[in-house]
């Protein structure tokens, strides 16, 4: 049976007491009310990584990282390996996520790169891909989708494939329910193609202004396995609320 996941990535947000006080609250509340058979995960700035993972020790909720090298050491300023992230007790890493793409020049080759460094690191790597409005306007969406397959995963990939419309991304505009299933549909089959029986269980989830109020009718679709939470996973309220959405299936 697949396991629901849903990952909250903070992006560039964060410092060590809000920090703290949102991972306080979100514990609290699955204190209370367990979201059992659901795997959480939040993606804070590197920067906090160190700070949190001994308060997300042994807790419902798993410690990710938003990038990583696809080096193991060396001379790359700035950069942050696979192994130490696993050093800190961080189990997830996103890659490829479009802002990566856009601001860092992050392309399909780099992005498989760094999903075979951090499997072999033993990081569960979520690899993001997605259509720009461009591309979508012009009928290109499956196309870059297809391309982006092909491209960012690896042979033998274990992880999780994340679909984010880029330009459902921050702007409050959700893809609908509809489009999402057949895009889907259209990526389990491009995994299939690729990976064979091991693609028909790869999970998908959903990334593009998934908040409280949406999240219901996007985990609904049958082969969404979770979402990729962006602004609202800074409000443990609606992350919650979004993690309760997890239909039981
Ligand atoms: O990684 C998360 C996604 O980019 C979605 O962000 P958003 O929920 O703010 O639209």
């Amino acid at each position: 049976m697949t396991t629901p996941i849903i990952v909250g990535n903070w992006k560039m947000n964060g410092l060590s007491a809000d920090s703290a006080d949102r991972v306080k609250s979100l514990l609290a509340a699955l204190a209370e009310r367990p979201a059992t058979g659901t795997e959480i995960v939040i993606c804070p700035p590197f920067t906090q990584l160190g700070l949190l993972a001994p308060q997300l020790k042994g807790t419902p909720v798993a410690l990710g990282a938003q990038n990583c090298h696809m080096d193991e050491k060396g001379a790359h300023t700035g950069d942050i390996a696979p192994g130490m992230l696993t050093d800190l007790g961080v189990s997830h890493v996103i890659l490829g996520h479009s802002e990566r793409r856009r601001d860092h020049g992050e392309v399909d080759e780099t992005v498989r790169e760094k999903a075979v460094a951090a499997a072999k690191a033993g990081l569960t790597p979520i690899v993001c891909i997605g259509e720009t409005e461009d591309q979508r306007q012009s009928g290109e969406a499956q196309d870059t989708i297809g391309w982006q397959i092909k491209g960012s995963l690896p042979d033998g990939f274990t992880g999780v494939v994340a679909y984010e419309p880029v330009w459902a991304i921050g702007t409050g505009l959700a893809a609908t329910p509809d489009d999402i299933k057949s895009t889907v549909a259209f990526i389990r089959a491009e995994l299939v193609r690729q990976f064979g029986e091991s693609g028909k269980t790869l999970r998908i989830l959903y990334g593009g202004s998934v908040d409280a109020g949406n999240a219901a009718s996007i985990l609904a679709i049958p082969d969404v396995a979770g979402a990729l939470v962006g602004g609202a996973s800074l409000k443990p309220d609606a992350f919650l609320s979004i993690v309760y959405a997890v239909p039981a299936r």
